[in-house]
């Protein structure tokens, strides 16, 4: 178990980089200043008394499922029988702050940056590629350096979607648009390829903005580098219209999926009230998780019944799903 002090560890490249002073140094980062490395920032987390607790059930399945991910060929767990504490991952109480730091290890202009966005769309991935390569920018990475991968991580390897070179000018406005610039996809990655491909192009830092897979991939990425003295840093930033990552109270994107969300809302409202016994299904983004759904629902105040993977129901019987919307009829 960890303890009070520690703190959420993330492998970085300071043994074999030089250290140098960041070129924000000299105004004081335009008087912003910098992050110290002992910053710490609190993980919000949930201790459950038992597996009767509410909301403990998911909790445990989701732990359940993450280790049967690590697991493997181990087999899975069965969660229903697992005690909390056999499933919990444990972590530690702190993170360390994120923020610009007056030390930089990679000199800007020597520089090679790439950029890769996976898995499904999430509304902000145009403004965080724009946001990467601005920043690169002032750091003063050349222009030319900063490479965007496209369509996911077989962008890497797929000889008719090379990368592209992302510039300032190249991603004005970009943040306008919905969508990625890049392109994304799911699917199998070949990790070795990528390391080859980072290797060859003397990748010093790759940014992968994807969720529970893309940040599984990024890690597997940075464990191949590290296995084949590869020196890039692997950033992973999370992205999920779900919501549903953990170690992270909100994600980009979320709001406006909430928002647009509570649109489609509305118009099933208007269109079952517009006829005798009307009633509006609207199916909402998140396969695993409800959050979209339950939020644009109570925001919306339109919405008589909520299905979310999170919790069980029944169609049938007097406590079921068809005996509830009959109340509602009737009352209506
Ligand atoms: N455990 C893993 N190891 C390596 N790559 C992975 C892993 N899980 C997913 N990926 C890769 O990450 C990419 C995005 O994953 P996906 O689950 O589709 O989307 P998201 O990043 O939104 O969760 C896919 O190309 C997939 O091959
Ligand atoms: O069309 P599919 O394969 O069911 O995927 C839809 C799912 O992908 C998502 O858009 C995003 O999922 P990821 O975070 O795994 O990319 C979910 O909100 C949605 O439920």
């Amino acid at each position: 178990m960890p303890g009070a002090d520690d703190v959420l560890e993330c492998p970085d490249l300071r043994h074999v980089l030089a250290a140098r002073p960041s070129p924000f140094v000299p105004h004081n980062n335009f008087g912003g200043g910098f992050v110290s490395d002992a910053d710490r920032v609190a993980l919000t987390s949930m201790r459950f008394a038992s597996g009767m607790s509410a909301g403990a059930a998911a909790q445990m399945q989701l732990a359940a499922e993450t280790e049967t991910a690590a697991a493997g060929s181990r087999g899975a767990v069965n969660w229903m029988e697992a005690s909390l504490e056999q499933l919990s991952t444990p972590l530690p109480p702190w993170s360390i702050r994120a923020g610009a730091r007056d030390t930089i290890y990679h000199d800007p202009k020597h520089t090679t940056a790439a950029i890769v966005t996976c898995g499904g769309l999430c509304p902000g991935l145009n403004d965080v590629v724009a946001g990467l390569v601005n920043k690169l920018t002032d750091y003063g990475v050349p222009e030319g350096n900063i490479l965007g991968i496209r369509y996911g991580f077989r962008g890497f390897y797929d000889k008719t979607h090379k990368p592209i070179v992302l510039t300032k000018k190249s991603v004005d406005g970009i943040q306008l648009q919905g969508g990625t610039i890049l392109g994304t996809s799911r699917g199998g990655a070949n990790i070795k390829e990528i390391v080859k491909r980072i290797d060859m192009w003397g990748v010093d830092m790759l940014f992968v903005v994807g969720g529970n897979g893309g940040n599984a991939g990024a890690s597997a990425i940075q464990q191949k580098c590290a296995e084949s003295d590869v020196a890039c840093n692997v950033i992973g930033i999370p992205k999920s219209i779900d919501n549903d990552i953990l170690l992270i109270d909100k994600c980009f994107g979320f709001d406006t999926a909430v928002e647009e969300a509570q649109r489609a809302l509305l118009a099933a409202k208007v269109e079952a009230s517009s006829a005798r016994n009307g009633i509006g299904l609207v199916k909402l983004m998140g396969r695993q998780s409800g959050f979209i759904a339950v939020q644009a629902s109570m925001a919306s105040g339109v919405v008589d019944a909520v299905l979310i993977p999170e919790v069980q129901f029944k169609l049938d019987g007097p406590t079921g799903l068809m005996a509830y919307l009959e109340q509602v009829r009737c009352r209506d």
